[in-house]
């Protein structure tokens, strides 16, 4: 795996500071409201996931819901389908949703609406990654991690064609693996 990797962009202590910061401001920001649930989106946001709600300081609850728009490619294939859905009810719940990127936005657009429906107290998003040049679909990240340049990168819990997810550092990949 190692010789696949072009360049590191996000070192492992880069992450960790950052998930700290990011985890302190969430705890500030819901100290005060109760029925907190993290909303998942698998399967990129698995490690991003994990790793920062032990940096919240606050009771909550995590669900998952999975959808795929990306298949083995590096273009999202523009149709959005809903692979597993949330198990909670998550109407009066403020809810929190997950992501490991923002690319087009055309995953996270779709998501939004349909929790939005669903009637819970409150929605924000928060973001690992986001690749603001290739949006297609109009977002708001209240919480984001590293805004990136137009790559299509891996490691950390992204893939390409299901590889790399546990790569602990997020990474591009040489020219001829993408071809
Ligand atoms: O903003 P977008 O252009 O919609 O792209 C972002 C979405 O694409 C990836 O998921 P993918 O469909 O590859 O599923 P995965 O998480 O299982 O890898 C990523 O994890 C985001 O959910
Ligand atoms: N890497 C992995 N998965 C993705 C990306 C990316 O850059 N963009 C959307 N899904
Ligand atoms: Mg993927």
């Amino acid at each position: 795996m190692q010789n696949d990797i072009e360049k590191i962009l996000i070192s492992e202590e880069q992450i960790r500071n950052r998930l700290k910061e990011l985890g302190k401001r969430i705890t500030e920001d819901y100290r005060d409201k109760d029925n907190f649930l993290l909303v998942g989106v698998l399967k990129g946001a698995i490690i991003f996931m994990s790793d920062l709600i032990r940096h919240i300081d606050l009771p909550l609850q995590v669900d998952f819901m999975a959808i795929s728009s990306y298949g083995a490619s590096t273009e999202s294939s523009g149709v959005v389908r809903i692979l597993k859905d949330l198990e909670e009810n998550v109407e009066g719940k403020n809810l929190l949703i997950v992501e490991d990127i923002i690319d087009s936005g055309l995953t996270l657009s779709y998501m939004y609406n349909i929790l939005k429906s669903r009637k819970p107290a409150s929605i924000k998003i928060c973001t690992l990654l986001d690749k603001p040049s290739r949006r297609k679909a109009d977002i708001k990240v209240d919480y984001l991690g590293f805004e990136i340049p137009d790559y299509f990168v891996v490691g950390y819990g992204l893939d390409y064609g299901e590889k790399y997810r546990n790569l602990p550092y997020i990474c591009v990949l040489k020219p001829e693996i993408y071809q």
